[in-house]
């Protein structure tokens, strides 16, 4: 299966580019951590990826195709599947209704929630009634049902503790051990370099460390020097 590739990619935001000179290969089967501090451009980065703001610069490139003028609905059907900031689920909805949404076949229902058992009790439920962790599953089971082939996760810890957003980690490892590539917008930076084989750290618009997420776990100060914006590895 072939990668995602960004070149050169830029989004801008107003102004001018809020996250510029993206250059990145994301594979099929991998997790790469994308942290920085606030304001860094994290979601920008993601919404250029999805389409859901434009490239302003570079190329993103999946197969043999150029998909970063393409709009998101094609980029979606391509596989490419966005779990943005914030529980998006439907309140009102049950837990099956909103799988339903990606869920195509009774078959695809059934492999999201053997993936995420705790929804199974709570499958008639308005999703209301859910707690934060039991929404935000429901929205990873959604992702999954979508059969994704890159996710772009941002900040799926919004809002939950520590403890709760640590039983989610392990779906995220088990769907880039089925072949997904990954890339995992965290503020929770130790706990998504723990499942990352690649990490990007941007600050002020730019990479400011880019490499083997291994490296940030055994040396802290290189995470804080990347932080601050220091030179890219
Ligand atoms: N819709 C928008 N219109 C104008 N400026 C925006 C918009 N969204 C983000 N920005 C600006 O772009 C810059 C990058 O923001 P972005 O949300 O991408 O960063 P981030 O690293 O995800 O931050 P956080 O961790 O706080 O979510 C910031 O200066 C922000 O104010």
């Amino acid at each position: 299966m072939n990668a995602l590739i960004l070149d050169g990619v830029a989004v801008s935001r107003g102004a001018g580019p809020v996250i510029q000179d993206v250059s990145l290969a994301l594979e099929p089967g991998r997790v790469t951590a994308l942290v920085g501090p606030n304001g860094a451009g994290k979601t920008s980065l993601l919404d250029g990826i999805s389409g859901v703001a434009p490239c302003s610069a570079g190329r993103i490139v999946l197969g043999d195709e150029s998909i970063e003028r393409m709009p998101r609905v094609a980029r979606a059907r391509r596989g490419i599947v966005h779990i943005e900031q914030g529980r998006a689920v439907f309140p009102s909805l049950t837990v099956r209704e909103n799988l339903s949404l990606t869920a195509g076949t009774p078959a695809e229902m059934d492999a999201a929630l053997a993936r995420f058992p705790e929804l199974e009790k709570r499958i008639d439920s308005p999703t209301a009634l859910l707690s934060g962790g039991e929404q935000q599953m429901v929205v990873l089971a959604r992702a999954f049902a979508a059969r994704p082939r890159f996710l772009l996760i941002d900040e799926m810890s919004l809002g939950l503790a520590p403890v709760v957003f640590m039983r989610l980690l392990p779906a995220v490892e088990e769907m880039a051990a089925d072949g997904v590539g990954v890339l995992l917008v965290e503020q929770f930076t130790n706990l998504a370099l723990g499942i990352a084989v690649e990490a990007l750290v941007v600050a002020g618009g730019r990479v400011s460390y880019q490499g083997p997420a291994c490296e940030l776990r055994e040396h802290p100060e290189l995470l804080h020097r990347a932080y601050l914006g220091g030179a890219a590895a």
